[in-house]
């Protein structure tokens, strides 16, 4: 089946032959890919299938062990970013590449100034970014300090900078996974704007509904290969699945209804204010049972970071706290210091942090290391008055082979593993311990989707176990189908909580949003 876009021209992207090896682990193989110009091109594939790879080779941060590029038809070598900028590609990252304290002007011309790039002085250079904000709907104030702006506007400066070097392509890498429902269609928008004038977009993601809303064509990586390149109109979400995973996946979370038990967490009158004197929770009252999972929706940055974290026993350093939280009955401290998140986890909570990078992995360690961390001093792993290394590591060895982390050697250092793979290294960890409270963030941020129905498997089959389980996330198809109850933050407070049978996502947008229902519209199929 020929792949929608101009026919006649030269694709704006062709990859022949590209392959690509990281010591024994073959990331691309043989991998040909065609992109049209003025197209929009999806890539999905599992975690680990070596789509980053790929891309990082087009963008220069890898030289190809094999293979040919060529970009509107003529052949390039592209030896680092700056040469990938000069034959018009530009690449938005997952974890973007901004100076926190500089101003949106100064990050857009960093870099461009001493290669020629910077086509105008700073003040025209002011208007040019004015011109291009204007034109494709990026408004950002030039003069704020990025580490000020939202995580939407954040990537906006991004994909400013990368039109400012006037890119032709551009290649956007997993970027909804940080945004809220509204900047998600916002940067849709953006991007036909982009594609309207003609420039190609790579896209890769692993939610295949923004495959099918956005994309004209998608290709299919699987195990370093290029399975196969599709027009999207020709296909649908199964038929993509399928192709990824090379089994029938199934598309939804099967569950029978809770049993709850007795309460495993109370939370009374919870408030937070950070040290810069910032209040971020306000009398939070919640209770999970056993045998129960509550989703808290709310778009990001309510309070739901803050919530997990001092549950977790690790708040903000200089944090205020006041109110009660109890496991099992038990009051839990409130002073919050990393001796509290020990002793949390000996009493029995797992937390699966929200930012693995950050607070869940320590990158340069291997995964055995990383699969013991908090869990060092368990009987198991102890040899008389030292760590039991091999029992670490056959541990490790066990789960990476039950969660299927690609490639399973427990001595790769955390780094080496793609994102989606890292993740799996944390759920199984606190997923493995059968505590009897689980607090998971973002469970499956950048995962794949055949890991995605393993891992909401194992939360469905944690509470089946009579086990409590809080769940913060951002998805709300995600809140909707693994949740038993839904509480939904706005403004550090909880707005309210509904069943999922009897809500719907437009009544839990208006609760995200800080509307009553009452003064929200009324929303269709809701019951109440
Ligand atoms: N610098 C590296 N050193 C060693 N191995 C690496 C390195 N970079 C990637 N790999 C390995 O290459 C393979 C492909 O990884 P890649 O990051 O391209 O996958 P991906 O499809 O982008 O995955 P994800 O969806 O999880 O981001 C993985 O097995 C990964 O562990």
């Amino acid at each position: 089946m020929a792949l929608a876009g101009a026919t006649g021209t030269a694709p704006a992207i062709e990859l022949r032959g590209i392959s690509k090896a990281f010591g024994p682990v073959q990331a691309n193989r043989n991998i040909d890919l065609v992109v049209p110009r003025g197209t929009i091109h999806g890539i999905i594939g599992e975690n680990g299938a070596g789509k980053s790879t790929l891309m990082s080779i087009l963008y220069g941060f890898y030289r190809p062990d094999a293979g040919e590029i060529l970009i509107g038809g003529q052949p390039v070598t592209i030896s680092d970013s700056q040469a990938a900028i000069r034959a018009g590609i530009g690449m938005v990252f997952q974890h973007f590449k901004l100076v926190p304290n500089f101003t949106v002007l100064e990050n857009i011309i960093l870099g461009a100034e001493d290669r020629g790039l910077l086509r105008h002085s700073l003040s025209r250079a002011r208007g040019e970014l004015k011109r291009l904000a204007e034109e494709y709907g990026l408004q950002v104030d030039p003069d704020a300090a990025v580490e000020e702006l939202s995580v939407g506007h954040q990537q906006r400066v991004e994909i400013l900078k990368a039109l400012y070097r006037q890119a032709d392509i551009l290649i956007l890498d997993e970027p909804t996974g940080v945004l809220t429902p509204a900047e998600a269609d916002h940067l849709f928008r953006i991007l036909r704007g982009l594609k309207d004038e003609g420039k190609t977009i790579i896209l890769i993601t692993h939610k295949l509904r923004e495959i099918m809303e956005i994309t004209d064509n998608v290709s299919v990586m699987r195990r370093g290969e290029m399975v196969a390149s599709v027009r999207t109109a020709g296909t649908n979400p199964t038929e993509l699945a399928e192709l990824m995973v090379g089994r029938k996946v199934l598309l939804r979370v099967e569950k029978t209804p809770a049993q709850p038990g007795a309460p495993v967490l109370e939370v009374r009158g919870l408030g937070m204010v950070d040290a810069d004197g910032v209040e971020r929770l306000r009398g939070i009252d919640l209770e999970v049972r056993a045998g129960e999972i509550v989703g808290i929706a709310g778009v990001a940055g309510n309070g739901q970071t803050q919530l997990l974290e001092i549950l977790g026993g690790f708040p903000e350093p200089g944090a205020r706290l006041q109110g009660e939280i109890r496991l099992n009955g038990t009051p839990l401290p409130l002073s919050g210091t990393g001796a509290d998140g020990r002793a949390r986890r000996a009493a029995g909570i797992g937390h699966v942090p929200e930012d693995r990078q950050v607070e869940g992995l320590i990158m340069d360690f291997s995964a055995w290391e990383n699969s013991a961390f908090g869990y060092h001093d368990a009987p198991q792993f102890q040899n008389g008055l030292l760590m039991d290394n091999a029992a670490i590591r056959a541990d490790t060895a066990d789960k990476m082979q039950r969660f299927d982390v690609r490639p399973p050697n427990p001595d790769l250092a955390a780094k080496n593993f793609s994102g989606g793979n890292q993740q799996k290294i944390v759920v199984a960890r606190e997923i493995e311990r059968n505590p009897d409270l689980l607090l998971i963030g973002q469970p499956t941020r950048g995962v794949d989707i055949g890991a995605i129905e393993f891992i909401h498997k194992r939360i469905v089959a944690l509470r089946d176990a009579g086990k409590a389980v809080l769940l913060v996330s951002v998805e709300l198809d995600e809140i909707m189908a693994l949740s038993d109850r839904i509480a939904v933050m706005f403004d550090g407070r909880i707005m309210g909580e509904r069943l999922p049978a009897s809500t719907t996502a437009g009544e839990l947008g208006c609760l995200m949003a800080g509307l009553e229902p009452a003064a929200a519209p009324a929303t269709s199929g809701g019951t109440e």
